[in-house]
């Protein structure tokens, strides 16, 4: 049976992500907000340096959830959100609530930060939590106009409802998985996805940061300042060893493929110059996810009695950058 696949929050991971489940045989409908009208009328203008260039036309567009839901009164098997994580503007349960289908639809979170599927699990208990890492640069330059220039990788794991640290891996991560790999990206199961994602923390916290408060914006430029490089490195370390008490050994970094500071600063300089996607944000005056790639880090840190004084006084500095109108 061809999978009925929403998409909430179609910007730039979202798209690329729809257009691939589209490839592998997916029925995907799209809810689309400021691009709306450029993606009903002309489709998304895809420009990808691993896929190529084309005019991906969801199956179906709509403005709202209730309106995808309203369409489809069999419901979703997936739906994939690829909003900004901003749980303090927008919770991510109420905005999926109507099209969710008990029992049913497999929620699958493609978003960066920590912290952010706890509260999509509690209120939907009888149903599937995906919790997903993107390893990619994408970004939506106009409305409809997607430039993919790095990566691509998805990193997949249920979402743990009893907090356990042993792992299983149900049926749903297995089908995301195998249906995005048919359209061409490369998936991997986390052995722990809650490591996974703070090892991706490792980057986005020390990088996203400095880029930010320096002013020094992409990752050439602030790797080759001194003083720059190693305000990162230092953060990047205080994350993992944080990690590495949180996990403990045997998770973190346990079987892998969790990459150590110095690997991904040496993965950083030899891939091309470029800006976090907070980055894009703060330029764009839009808002940053400085509450789940920051705020719930350093509170689940505190939480556990482990100090993380760099990532703390990081966190501060991002809330007072976040302040501007
Ligand atoms: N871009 C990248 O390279 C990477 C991004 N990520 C993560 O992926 C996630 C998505 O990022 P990205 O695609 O870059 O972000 P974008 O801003 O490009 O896309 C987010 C989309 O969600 C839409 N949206 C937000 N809130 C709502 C809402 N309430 N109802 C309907 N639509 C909504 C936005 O609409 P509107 O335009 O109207 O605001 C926008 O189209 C983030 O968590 C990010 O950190 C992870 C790795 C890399
Ligand atoms: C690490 C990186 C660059 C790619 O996954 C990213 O997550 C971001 O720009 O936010």
């Amino acid at each position: 049976m061809q999978p009925r696949i929403l998409v909430v929050g179609t910007g730039a991971v979202g798209a690329l992500y729809a257009w691939r489940l589209q490839a592998a045989g997916g029925h995907v409908s799209c809810i689309c907000r400021s691009n709306y009208e450029q993606v009903t009328k002309n489709g998304f203008d895809m420009r990808s340096f691993s896929f190529g260039n084309a005019i991906f036309r969801p199956d179906r567009v709509f403005a709202s959830v209730q309106e995808a839901t309203d369409a489809e009164p069999a419901g979703y098997h997936y739906i994939i959100v690829c909003t900004k994580a901003l749980p303090e503007r927008v919770s991510t349960a109420d905005l999926i609530a109507p099209a969710m289908t008990e029992s049913k639809t497999a929620v699958v979170l493609i978003q960066n930060g920590v912290g952010i599927e706890q509260p999509v699990a509690e209120r939907f208990p009888q149903n599937p939590c995906v919790s997903c890492i993107a390893y990619v640069g994408v970004t939506q330059t106009a409305p409809g106009v997607i430039e993919h220039v790095l990566l691509g990788d998805l990193t997949f794991g249920p979402y743990n409802r009893d907090g356990a640290t042993e792992q299983t891996r149900p049926a749903d991560v297995d089908s995301i998985i195998k249906l995005m790999s048919s359209g061409g990206i490369k998936c991997s199961a986390a052995h722990h996805i809650q490591a996974m994602r703070w090892n991706k923390l490792t980057w986005n916290a020390p990088f996203g940061a400095a880029s930010v408060l320096t002013g020094l914006h992409d990752t050439h430029t602030m790797l080759d300042n001194t003083e720059c490089a190693k305000l990162i490195k230092e953060a990047m370390e205080e994350i993992w060893q944080a990690a590495t008490m949180m996990f403990g050994p045997e998770n973190f970094p346990g079987p892998g493929p969790v990459t150590s500071p110095m690997a991904q600063i040496t993965r950083t300089r030899a891939a091309a110059a470029y800006k976090p996607s907070i980055t894009v944000d703060y330029t764009n005056g839009s808002p940053m996810e400085v509450e789940v790639i920051f705020g719930n880090a350093v509170r689940e840190a505190k939480k556990r009695g482990i100090p993380m004084p760099r990532l703390e006084l990081l966190y501060l500095m991002m809330r007072i950058a976040g302040q501007r109108s």
